[in-house]
C-alpha cells in the first residue's frame, strides 16, 4: 500500500472539478487562490504560522502512480483514459508563495498564495489547508504556553493522545518552532533534530517489590539522566524521600540526579514541599518537572500559587489544542485567468466577514522607523507599487472605516516569500533552529500588548483603498446581477 505517496490526500470533489475542467477545456486556464483563516484561535492575539515544510515536501512529491490511477479507475468508470493518462503525466508546474514558518501572522493575510492551471491548483486544496490549519493552531497554542512558563523548560509529552501518528510528530515540530525545548517523541527528534528528552513511567515503579529499588535499579543503568517519578505511591511520604536517597547515592558516585517528576495531586503544594526537602537534603541542583494535563491557564495559575516547578511537560492540551480542535483556514479563488489575462473574482456571503476580498494580493509588515516595532499590516493588490516605494499610504482598517490614518516613515516588510516558481522550488528552506530563532525574533517586533494571553489588544491589519474599493464594486456587480 502507498502510504507515502499522498497524491490523493484529497477531497473527491477536487478531482471531480479537475476532470470537468478537462472535458471542458479549461484545465489550462491560469487561477490564483489564496490561503488564509479569518478568526484567532484561543482567544489569542496572533497566530503562529506552520506547515509550509510538509507542504513543500508534499507538492514535490506529486506523482499519480498506478495505485492511486487504478483506484481512480475503479472508483469512478466515466474517468475517460486520456484524463488518467494526463494524471500519470501530472506534477505541479505553478508558482507559489508563503509566510515562511514562524512568522506571527494574523486573521485574512494571504499565508500561502498559488497561481497555477486551475488543474493543479485545485488538486492541492485539501492537503494544503490540512497542513496549515493544524500545524498553525499548535504552533499558536504552544506559543500560549510558552509565553506562561517564560524561561522555564517545555517538554512536548503529547503523542498518545494525539489525533494520529502525523499529528503528532508535526505537532511536535509545531510547539518545537514557538520555544518548546524537547520532545519526548523519538521519531521527531529523528526527522526532525528537535532534541528528545524522558523520565520513565509508573510501569517502572510498579514492576518491582518497593520503589526504592526501582528507583535504584534505574539509577544503575542511566546515571546520567536519572529524573524520578515519584507520585506512584505516596509523593511526599515514599517518593521524595526515596528520590533523595537515590540523590545521595549518585552523589557518592560522584554524579547528580537530574530531576524528580510530579504527575498527580496538588502540584503547587506537592512541588513547594518537594523543594523544600530536597534543598534540606542538600539536593538544590535537583530541579522538579511537572505533568498532568497541563495547559497555560494551569501552568499560570500554578505559578501565582508560588509552586516551584522548573520543568513542565505537556501532552494532551497541546497536541489536540484542547480547547480549540481546528483552525478554520479557507483557500479561495481570488482571481482567474480570462483572455490572457487575470480577472478578480469575490465570493459574495450572507456573513459579511465570510465575503473574500477579490484580487491577487500582497500582505506588507508595517515597520516604524523610529520604534523598530510592527504598526500594523497592509494588504494591497500585487500591483500597487506605493508601498514598496515607501511613499506615504493611507491605512483603512475595515473594522473602523471611519478612522483611516497615513503614514510615512515605515519600512514595508512583504510577508509571501517565492517558494516554488513555475514548478521549481526557488526557496532555500531553512532549518527548523532557523524558524526557531526567526520566530523569537518575529515576536520581539510586537508590543507586549498584542502578544498578551488574556484580552489583548487587537493589531490593526489594513487594507489598500484600492483592495478595498475593487471589493465594493464586485459586491455591487453581483448584487446588481
Ligand atoms: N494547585 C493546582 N492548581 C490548579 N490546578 C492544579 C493544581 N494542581 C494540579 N492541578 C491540575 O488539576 C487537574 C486535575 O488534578 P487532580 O489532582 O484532580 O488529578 P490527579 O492528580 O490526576 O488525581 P489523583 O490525585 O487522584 O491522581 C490537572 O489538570 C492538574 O494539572
Ligand atoms: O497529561 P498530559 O499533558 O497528556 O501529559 C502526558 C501524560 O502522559 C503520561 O501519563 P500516562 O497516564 O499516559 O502514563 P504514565 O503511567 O506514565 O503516567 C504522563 O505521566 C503524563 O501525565
Ligand atoms: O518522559 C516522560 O516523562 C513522558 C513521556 C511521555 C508522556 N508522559 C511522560
Amino acid at each position: 500500500m502507498g502510504y507515502d505517496n499522498l497524491t490523493l490526500h484529497t477531497d473527491k470533489y477536487q478531482i471531480n472539478m479537475m476532470y470537468a475542467h478537462w472535458v471542458q477545456g479549461s484545465l489550462n486556464d491560469r487561477a490564483v487562490f489564496e490561503l488564509y483563516f479569518r478568526k484567532l484561535p484561543f482567544g489569542n492575539g496572533f497566530a503562529v504560522a506552520a506547515g509550509l515544510e510538509r507542504a513543500i515536501a508534499y507538492i514535490e512529491g506529486l506523482h499519480f502512480g498506478e495505485e492511486e490511477i487504478a483506484y481512480l479507475k475503479e472508483q469512478e468508470e466515466n474517468y475517460k483514459e486520456e484524463f488518467l493518462q494526463l494524471l500519470r503525466e501530472f506534477k505541479f508546474t505553478g508558482h507559489l508563495d508563503a509566510v515562511p514558518e514562524g512568522t506571527i501572522v494574523f486573521p485574512n493575510e494571504p499565508l500561502i498564495r498559488v497561481e497555477a492551471r486551475v488543474f493543479e491548483a485545485q488538486l492541492i486544496e485539501t492537503a494544503l489547508l490540512n497542513f496549515v490549519n493544524f500545524q498553525t493552531l499548535i504552533a499558536t497554542k504552544a506559543s500560549r504556553i510558552k509565553q506562561v512558563a517564560g524561561d522555564d523548560i517545555l517538554l512536548e509529552f503529547g503523542t498518545r493522545r494525539a489525533q494520529e501518528a502525523d499529528a503528532a510528530i508535526w505537532g511536535a515540530r509545531a510547539a518545537y518552532i514557538a520555544g518548546f525545548h524537547a520532545t519526548s517523541n523519538m521519531r521527531a527528534g529523528m526527522l526532525f533534530g528537535i532534541p528528545s528528552k524522558g523520565t520513565h513511567a509508573h510501569a517502572w515503579v510498579q514492576g518491582h517489590e518497593t520503589e526504592e529499588e526501582a528507583f535504584r535499579k534505574y539509577a544503575e543503568v542511566l546515571p546520567d539522566q536519572v529524573t524520578l517519578l515519584v507520585d506512584t505511591y505516596d509523593t511526599l511520604r515514599s517518593g521524595v524521600p526515596n528520590a533523595i536517597r537515590i540523590g545521595h547515592m549518585l552523589e557518592r558516585q560522584g554524579k547528580r540526579m537530574i530531576a524528580i517528576r510530579l504527575d498527580s495531586g496538588d502540584l503547587a503544594y506537592l512541588s513547594q514541599r518537594a523543594r523544600a526537602m530536597l534543598d534540606e537534603a542538600g539536593l538544590p541542583y535537583v530541579k522538579i518537572v511537572a505533568s498532568n494535563d497541563l495547559d497555560e491557564n494551569i501552568i499560570f495559575n500554578l505559578k501565582a500559587q508560588g509552586a516551584r516547578i522548573d520543568t513542565w511537560g505537556v501532552g494532551t492540551q497541546l497536541i489536540t489544542a484542547g480547547d480549540q480542535p481546528s483552525l478554520g483556514g479557507v483557500y479561495k479563488l481570488v482571481a482567474r485567468e480570462q483572455e490572457g489575462a487575470f480577472i478578480p473574482v469575490i465570493k459574495i456571503s450572507g456573513n459579511p466577514e465570510k465575503v473574500s476580498t477579490p484580487g491577487i494580493k500582497e500582505v506588507y509588515r508595517i515597520i516604524n522607523r523610529e520604534s523598530g516595532m510592527a504598526d500594523g499590516d497592509y494588504i494591497t493588490l500585487r500591483e500597487e507599487e506605493a508601498v514598496r516605494r515607501g511613499e506615504p499610504i493611507q491605512l483603512y482598517d475595515p473594522l473602523h472605516p471611519y478612522m483611516p490614518t497615513v503614514i510615512d516613515k515605515y519600512e514595508a516588510v512583504p510577508l509571501l516569500q517565492r517558494i516554488f516558481q513555475d514548478g521549481q522550488l526557488v526557496y532555500d528552506v531553512p532549518d527548523l533552529e532557523a524558524v526557531r530563532v526567526y520566530h523569537k525574533q518575529q515576536l520581539s517586533q510586537f508590543w507586549p500588548q498584542y502578544l498578551r494571553k488574556l484580552n489583548s489588544e487587537m493589531y490593526r491589519v489594513n487594507i489598500s483603498v484600492a483592495a478595498w474599493q475593487l471589493k465594493l464594486e464586485l459586491i455591487k456587480r453581483y448584487r446588481e446581477q
